[in-house]
């Protein structure tokens, strides 16, 4: 380092930290200044030279410069009040063959304005980044991506080629992380108003303060946002009773042309909850439910389509290969057998998410049982629904539950703690199933 800063002018050294667009201030173990660049001196409104060789605190109001010395120790990224504003400074001790011969100052952040802009926009930019991560992106789907050849997808899929054109309202049902939002996004898709916006809004997470004021009033609601193209409501049964009959007040407003803040606007609304069997509890307004339940969808949970598993999987590994630049990852036919067994109540979405999970815990191409998260582990599904000979049944269950615990516990006296018999046991059983 010192053999690199050697080759560097002092020009050179001061256009840098002249023009490194933070301000600086060097302060030697007396604490007085050795060096501030020009912007920190404009700003502070002293003139360099007159700043050079004064106590730090007597140019710098609030400086804590004095106090790292003493400690030693840096202070980063703390809050700095100057003038009136809040800023984000680092201070460093300099330290030289292990003694503190003065501090290093630094302003990163002018204003707390700029602080909370950057911040905001680190946020975007990694929700942007999640976005892209994810397996739909952000680009809305088409039917032709929604994967699954089982019968209850493909019945699905030609529902929706037939109404996505129309300006029907569709109820799609399912639990979560099934691919409502996909069909919903796809119907949009196929629509005449494709080129206008799709606009969602989720009624479980909108405050009911909020509700009213968000879903309907004001140029800025999510219906005016949506005018001329599709409104799809999220969780539809979490919209409060009141706001339920105002919902269906406004989809007759906006189909006679008489809503004040909204054109034309299609409805879709999904819900994890059994609609029908919510407006025979009085939990949802039986009105309201027929009005916009002419195309009903149901779509099915994973585990009643379990025959899209390895084309699911196959198309997940495929995408997490293209986003970590991996090649050849596999599921080894044990894991299968495991991964199949599971109920996956968070449905496609968990299942993309574990792949994801169990690729980062391997190095290689082969996804073994090892990989599996442990939770899924503990909650497959037990052979009790087996019927059969119960001797086979027996014995399947036990090479099953020996082949879990050894992937998660390859240690064999660990695993036989674990399963609750010697050492001695686990090898006659082990010998046994052959493993
Ligand atoms: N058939 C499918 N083919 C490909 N990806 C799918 C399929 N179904 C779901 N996914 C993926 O699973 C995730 C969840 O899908 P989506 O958001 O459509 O589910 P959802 O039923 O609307 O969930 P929630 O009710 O929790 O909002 C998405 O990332 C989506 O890409």
């Amino acid at each position: 380092m010192k053999d690199w800063i050697q080759h560097l002018s002092t020009e050179v050294i001061d256009q840098i930290l002249e023009n490194a667009f933070q301000w600086f201030v060097v302060v030697d173990r007396e604490s007085k200044i050795l060096y501030i660049n020009e912007d920190y001196c404009h700003f502070l409104e002293v003139k360099r030279e007159d700043a050079i060789g004064q106590h730090v605190a007597d140019i710098i109001e609030n400086t804590e410069m004095h106090i790292v010395m003493e400690k030693g120790e840096a202070d980063i990224a703390a809050p700095h009040y100057i003038k009136g504003s809040y800023m984000l400074a680092n201070r460093v001790p300099l330290v030289v063959e292990g003694e503190i011969v003065g501090a290093f100052g630094s302003v990163i952040f002018r204003d707390m304005t700029d602080w909370k802009r950057l911040s905001a926009h680190v946020k975007t930019t990694m929700e942007r980044i999640e976005e892209k991560f994810s397996p739909t992106s952000h680009t809305l789907s088409r039917l032709e991506d929604i994967i699954g050849e089982s019968a209850s997808i493909r019945k699905l899929k030609e529902t929706v080629r037939m109404i996505g054109p129309t300006k029907l309202p569709v109820v799609i049902e399912g639990e979560t992380g099934t691919g409502k939002e996909m069909f919903a996004e796809s119907i949009h898709r196929l629509s005449e108003r494709s080129d206008a916006s799709f606009v969602k809004v989720n009624c479980a997470v909108l405050p009911a303060e909020l509700a009213e004021q968000e879903l309907f009033e004001g140029t800025d609601s999510k219906l005016a946002q949506a005018s001329g193209g599709t409104l799809y409501i999220e969780e539809v049964h979490a919209l409060p009773i009141p706001l339920q009959a105002k919902l269906l007040r406004t989809i007759t407003e906006i189909e006679q042309g008489v809503f004040a803040t909204a054109g034309d606007v299609r409805f879709l609304f999904s819900s994890n909850r059994n609609l029908s069997k919510l407006v025979d509890d009085g939990l949802f307004r039986e009105d309201l439910y027929y009005r916009i339940q002419s195309v009903y969808l149901k779509v099915p949970a994973l585990r009643e389509r379990m025959e899209d598993f390895s084309l699911l999987t196959r198309h997940f590994l495929h995408l997490i290969e293209q986003s970590e630049g991996r090649r050849g990852l596999k599921l080894d036919p044990k894991t299968v057998r495991h991964l199949v067994q599971y109920k996956w109540p968070g449905n496609v979405r968990e299942l993309f998410n574990t792949l994801r999970a169990m690729v980062f815990m391997t190095e290689g191409t082969r996804l073994t049982t090892a990989t599996i998260p442990m939770h899924i582990f503990q909650n497959v599904k037990a052979f009790s629904n087996q019927t059969g000979r119960l001797e086979d049944i027996l014995s399947q269950t036990e090479l099953q539950v020996l082949e879990n615990t050894l992937a998660v516990y390859p240690d064999k006296t660990e695993a036989a703690k674990v399963l609750g018999v010697s050492r001695s046991t686990l090898y006659e059983k082990l010998k046994k199933y052959n493993l």
